[in-house]
C-alpha cells in the first residue's frame, strides 16, 4: 500500500467523519429488490452514486449495458477498480469524483444507489432540477424522514413541486438500520422516482412554471387567492377556484400536482405575459452601488 493509500485508509476507517455516510449495504436480498424495482433493461446506462465497495455496482453490471460507479473515497475507488478488472467487467466505469461535480450522461440513464444521506437534496437537485437531464428512473435508499417529505401530500417548497411536475415519487417501504454496516442511527426507505410519460408542465415552460411556484410559495400557509394575487385578477381567481373545485380558504400547500398543472395552463391562456411572475435574475436583488 502506498503512503497515500495508507493515509486514506486511516482517514476512512479511524476517522469516518472525513468520508461521511459510509453505511455499506450488507443485505444481498435488498440489493436484488432495488434492481428489480429499477426494471433495468439490457441496453441501459445506470449510475451508482456513492458506490462504496460495489454492493450495488457489480450486481448492476450483470443486468445493464453500462454502469457508472461514482465514489470519492480513494480506498473504495481502488477496490472498485480492482474488482471490476478481476471480474473482467468492461461495462463498469469507476468515476473517482464528488457526485455533485460529475457530468451527467447526455443520453437516457437510470440511477440505483444507496446515496450519502447528508447530500440527499443536492443530489436530487442535480438529477431533477432541469427536466432536460435525461434521467428516466431512480431507485434510491434515503433517510425515511426525507422519503416521507418527498412523497407527502403537502408541498411547501417550489423546488420539490418542480420535481413532482416531471417525476412521480413513491415511498416503497422502510428499511431497518440492520441492513447496513455500520448501521445508521436513522431508519431508511426505498424511494422510487419515475419520469412522467406526460409531464404536467411542458419542459419548454419549466422556468416560467418555477417562477410562478416561487411567487405562490412566498408564504406557504396562504390561501390560494392571496398566494396568486398579482397574477390572476379577482374574477379570474374565482373562475380558477371553481375549476379546481376548492374554496377561497384552500391553502396553496395543499394543491396537488394535477391542480398546479391546471393553474399553470390557466395562467398561460388567460393572464397577459406582463403579469406572469419573473424568475429573479442573478444579482438583481442587490441595489447597484452609486458612483
Ligand atoms: C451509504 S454509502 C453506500 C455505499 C455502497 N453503495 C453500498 O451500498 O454499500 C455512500 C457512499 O458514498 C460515498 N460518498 C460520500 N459522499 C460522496 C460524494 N460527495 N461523492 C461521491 N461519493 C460520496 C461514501 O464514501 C460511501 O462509500
Amino acid at each position: 500500500m502506498s503512503k497515500n493509500n495508507r493515509h486514506y485508509h486511516h482517514k476512512s476507517k479511524n476517522n469516518p467523519d472525513n468520508f461521511p455516510a459510509q453505511h455499506l449495504l450488507i443485505n444481498k436480498r435488498l440489493v436484488l429488490d432495488l434492481l428489480d424495482l429499477a426494471r433495468i433493461q439490457r441496453h441501459e446506462t445506470v449510475l451508482d452514486l456513492g458506490a462504496g465497495k460495489g454492493a450495488i455496482t457489480f450486481p448492476l453490471a450483470e443486468r445493464a449495458a453500462n454502469v457508472i460507479a461514482v465514489e470519492t473515497d480513494p480506498e473504495y475507488v481502488s477496490k472498485l477498480k480492482s474488482r471490476a478488472e478481476a471480474g473482467h467487467m468492461q461495462n463498469v466505469r469507476v468515476v473517482p469524483s464528488d457526485i455533485l461535480q460529475i457530468q451527467l450522461p447526455r443520453r437516457e440513464f437510470v440511477v440505483v444507489a444507496n446515496i450519502p444521506y447528508s447530500i440527499t437534496t443536492p443530489i436530487l437537485g442535480k438529477l431533477l432540477d432541469h427536466p432536460a437531464v435525461p434521467l428516466q428512473r431512480a431507485v434510491l435508499l434515503v433517510e425515511l424522514g426525507a422519503a416521507k417529505r418527498f412523497t407527502g401530500r403537502l408541498v411547501r417548497n417550489p423546488r420539490m413541486l418542480g420535481w413532482r411536475m416531471s417525476y412521480e415519487f413513491q415511498l416503497v417501504r422502510s428499511v431497518a438500520p440492520s441492513n447496513f454496516s455500520p448501521p445508521p442511527k436513522v431508519d431508511s426507505a426505498i424511494l422510487v422516482i419515475r419520469r412522467r410519460k406526460d409531464p404536467l408542465v411542458p419542459p419548454k415552460h419549466h422556468a416560467r412554471f418555477m417562477a410562478l411556484a416561487a411567487h405562490a410559495f412566498r408564504y406557504p400557509e396562504l390561501p390560494l387567492p392571496e398566494a396568486l394575487s398579482g397574477v390572476f385578477t379577482p374574477p379570474q381567481t374565482t373562475r380558477l377556484l371553481r375549476q379546481l373545485g376548492v374554496d377561497r380558504g384552500f391553502p396553496v400547500s395543499r394543491l396537488d400536482e394535477a391542480g398546479w398543472g391546471q393553474l399553470f395552463s390557466a395562467m398561460l391562456k388567460h393572464v397577459p405575459p406582463e403579469r406572469w411572475p419573473r424568475t429573479p435574475q442573478p444579482g438583481s436583488g442587490k441595489p447597484k452601488k452609486r458612483r
